[in-house]
């Protein structure tokens, strides 16, 4: 297995593809974002597998998409808003490197407006992401090593709080051998 360097979960609009893309690069090694590997294995819009399949199949995809990112991807990993809805995801995280990007509702709206096609905030936005996240927080939270708040941060300050939570350093940075110091 080859787990990846970070795992990122948070709501929608809390910053996984901008701040994910950002970390990746400066930590020199690949990106990937499961939503995007569920399209590509269903063959259709997320949008799509919600309607006509439903959220718990979704949910199946979802598990088996995570489970697979996390044999195969050693760089940084965004999940759906919603994979720690799941039991079994939440397993698949245990005692990994994930953070959990928290931003408050007035900052989600601002970023993504909520008008994005998004299965579970179709009716009344507003209200639905307020109480999707009072189910979620604590999942959030129990799954992560760290919690950034990001709403009064830029996404290249994030990825700085992230480097420094859970002490990060570049792939290619070799590991400075023990006692160089005194010999330059
Ligand atoms: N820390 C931040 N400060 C300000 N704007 C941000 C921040 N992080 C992300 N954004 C902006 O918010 C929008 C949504 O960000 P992004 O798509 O990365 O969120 P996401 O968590 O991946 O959402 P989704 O769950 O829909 O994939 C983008 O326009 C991005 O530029
Ligand atoms: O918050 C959610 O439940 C979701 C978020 C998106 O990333 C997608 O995974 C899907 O639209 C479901
Ligand atoms: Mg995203």
């Amino acid at each position: 297995m080859t787990a990846p360097v970070v795992v990122l979960v948070g709501p929608p609009g809390a910053g996984k593809s901008t701040v994910g893309a950002l970390l990746a690069e400066r930590l020199g090694v690949g990106y990937r974002d499961t939503d995007a590997d569920i399209v590509v294995t269903a063959g259709k819009p997320i949008a799509e597998i919600f309607i006509e399949d439903g959220e718990g199949h979704f949910r199946a995809l979802e598990r088996e998409a995570v489970r697979t990112a996390l044999d195969t991807h050693p760089g940084v990993l965004s999940l759906g808003g919603g994979a720690i809805m799941d039991d079994g995801t939440r397993k698949l995280l245990t005692g990994l490197p994930v953070v959990f990007l928290d931003v408050e509702l007035a900052d989600a709206v601002k970023r993504v407006g909520l008008d994005a096609p998004r299965p579970l905030l179709a009716v009344n936005p507003r209200k639905q992401w307020r109480e999707l996240m009072e189910r979620r927080r604590p999942l959030y939270t129990e799954v992560a090593r760290a919690v950034i708040a990001t709403g009064d941060r830029p996404p290249a300050a994030v990825a700085d709080a992230i480097v420094d939570a859970l002490e990060l350093r570049p792939a290619a940075e070799p590991a400075r051998p023990a006692g160089r110091e005194e010999q330059a």
